[in-house]
């Protein structure tokens, strides 16, 4: 599936590079407004919730229209989630860069690219739409792609987001100086969900780093089992986007994250 994905990806992206040739999104990049630190918003008490704009998954189909991605991303922000995650590949999500400024333009909190980055031309379009974080998938990577594409995102202010389903995985993204770490629960291969993937890969990574769980919270049940394992915070997709409402989904996720009963990471 992953390289189905990628192929499409790249093709994609050349086609957009053949419109706004390199320099130009550079200078688009340049000029856009400063980016917010995600790493700090991460960090702060308290289970962060990352919400997602998700109309489509390969595994799951067509999950919720979403013809207003801007109003969703309020109303995740009004229901109190840390950050929204975009996803902006088109042809399996349904996404676009068109949502990604659309969201940037509705919420004051930090805005992710959640999407398969094979190229610096992405990272700079990222940057140019509004984006804070930008995901960068281990498995989709060679290590000095990774190390190169997390160089250029911290050069231009924003945090890598970078994603791991395996421990060989998560070592290749310490030793690329990744600052933040997703652990995915779905492997992108095969499209399960194995919630125990974080509890396995979690505490071995630094207090340093922050630590999300990303799949597979369908409530706050979910939310509690990944904190309990070391999680700082949840990346949560079909779980909000099917609900009749979104903000009182995440609402109840953040109240669980912010329960005196909640584990908290150790630091
Ligand atoms: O969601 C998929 O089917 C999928 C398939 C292949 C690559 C990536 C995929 N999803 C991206 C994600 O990682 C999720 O959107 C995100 O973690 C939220 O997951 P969920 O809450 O389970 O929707």
């Amino acid at each position: 599936m992953l390289d189905e994905i990628l192929a499409g990806v790249r093709e994609d992206v050349a086609r957009r590079q053949e419109q706004i040739p390199l320099e130009r999104i550079r200078e688009l990049a340049a000029a856009a407004p400063p980016p917010l630190d995600a790493y700090a918003a991460l960090r702060r008490p308290g289970v962060a919730v990352i919400a997602e704009v998700k109309r489509s998954s390969p595994s799951r189909g067509q999950l919720a229209e979403i013809a207003d991605p801007a109003d969703l991303a309020g109303e995740y922000a009004a229901g109190g989630a840390r950050a929204i995650s975009v996803l902006t590949e088109g042809r399996y999500f349904g996404g676009s860069l068109d949502d990604l400024a659309a969201v940037r333009a509705a919420v004051q909190i930090p805005v992710l690219r959640k999407d398969f980055v094979v190229s610096s031309y992405q990272v700079h379009e990222a940057r140019a739409h509004g984006a804070d974080l930008v995901l960068l998938i281990v498995a989709a990577l060679e290590q000095n792609a990774l190390v190169g594409l997390l160089e250029r995102i911290e050069s231009l202010g924003m945090t890598a987001l970078v994603e791991v389903h395996d421990e060989e995985e998560a070592d290749r993204a310490l030793e690329a100086g990744a600052q933040v770490i997703g652990v995915n629960a779905r492997d992108l291969r095969t499209l399960e969900v194995d919630r125990s993937v974080f509890e396995r890969i979690a505490p071995g990574l630094p207090s340093s780093v922050v630590k999300i769980a990303e799949s597979g919270v369908r409530g706050p049940h979910d939310l509690i089992r990944y904190a309990s394992a070391g999680a700082d915070a949840v990346l949560v997709g079909e779980g909000l986007v099917t609900q009749k409402s979104p903000r009182e989904a995440v609402s109840e996720l953040v109240n669980a994250g912010n329960h005196p009963a909640t584990p908290r990471p150790v630091r």
